[in-house]
C-alpha cells in the first residue's frame, strides 16, 4: 500500500503547496490524479516517489514510515519507484546514449550483470529500434526520449510506479503505446500506479479511479472520494 497521511509540502514553509491531503494506492491499483494547472499534483507525485521532502505528515510504503527523502532515503525504498515526468529532456542526462540512461537505475545499485539483455529487452517493450539505442538524447524525438526514461523507469521492476503526464508532450499513437506499457507491466508485476495528468478521458480510461485535486486538499484522513471509474 502507498499511504499518504495527512501530508502538508511546498517549497516555502510558511507558506505551503499543500496541506493536510491524504491519498491511498493498494497494489495492483491504479489511481489518476486530476487538477488545475499551479496546483501542487506534481509536487504531491514527487513526495510520493520519495523525491520531495513533506513539510508534516506521514507517508507509508508497504507499511513501513518513510522517514528520510531523495538520496537518504534507504536504496529498497527507493528502488520500490519508477517515476516517469512530462519532460523527459529534463530528466534525460544529455551525455548519456539511450542504452546508458535505460541502465542507469541499474549502475546505479551496483547491479552490472546482466545489463545488455535487460536494455534489450526493455527497449524491446517500450519499442526503440537498436539504431536509437546509441544516441544521445538531443539525438531523437521527444516520443523515442519517453520510451527511454519509460524503459528506465521499468528497469528496476519496481513495485510502484508514479508517471507524471507522462504523456502530455506526446502524440495519441505514442501516449496509447506508453500506456499499454505500463498497464501490461502492472498485469505482470501487480505494480501500483499514481497516474498525475490533466487529460480526465485518458485517467478515467487508464485507471481504476480518477480522483480530482478538491477533493484531497482539506481531507482529514483517509482515503479521498474518487471517481470510481473501473472494475
Ligand atoms: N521547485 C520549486 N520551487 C518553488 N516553487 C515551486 C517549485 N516547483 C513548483 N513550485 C510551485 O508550487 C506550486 C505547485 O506546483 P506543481 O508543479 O506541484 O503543480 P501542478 O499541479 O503539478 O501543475 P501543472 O499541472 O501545471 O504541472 C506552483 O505554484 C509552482 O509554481
Amino acid at each position: 500500500m502507498l499511504e499518504l497521511r495527512d501530508v502538508t509540502a511546498g517549497y516555502v514553509r510558511k507558506a505551503p503547496v499543500f496541506q493536510g491531503v491524504s491519498l491511498t494506492v493498494r497494489p495492483g491499483q491504479a489511481v489518476g490524479l486530476l487538477g488545475p494547472s499551479g496546483c501542487g499534483k506534481s509536487t504531491l507525485a514527487r513526495v510520493a516517489a520519495l523525491l520531495h521532502h513533506p513539510d508534516a505528515g506521514t507517508l507509508v510504503v508497504d507499511g513501513t514510515p518513510v522517514r528520510r527523502w531523495r538520496h537518504r532515503a534507504p536504496r529498497a525504498q527507493r528502488t520500490a519507484f519508477g517515476v516517469v515526468f512530462q519532460q523527459a529532456r529534463l530528466s534525460a542526462d544529455p551525455r548519456l546514449t539511450l542504452t546508458d540512461l535505460i541502465a542507469e537505475p541499474l549502475r546505479a545499485t551496483g547491479r552490472r550483470e546482466g545489463v545488455g539483455g535487460r536494455v534489450a529487452e526493455l527497449a524491446a517493450t517500450v519499442g526503440l529500434t537498436a539504431d536509437l539505442l546509441g544516441r544521445r538524447p538531443h539525438e531523437v524525438s521527444d516520443g523515442q526520449l519517453q520510451r527511454a526514461c519509460l524503459a528506465r523507469a521499468l528497469v528496476l521492476r519496481p513495485r510502484w510506479l508514479v508517471c507524471d503526464e507522462m504523456t502530455a508532450m506526446l502524440d495519441a499513437s505514442t501516449t496509447a503505446a506508453l500506456v499499454r506499457v505500463v498497464e501490461d507491466y502492472r498485469a505482470e508485476t501487480g505494480a501500483g500506479l499514481l497516474a498525475v495528468g490533466h487529460d480526465r478521458v485518458l485517467l478515467d480510461r487508464w485507471c481504476d479511479r480518477t480522483v480530482e485535486w478538491h477533493t484531497l486538499t482539506g481531507t482529514p484522513t483517509g482515503t479521498p472520494t474518487g471517481t470510481p471509474t473501473g472494475p
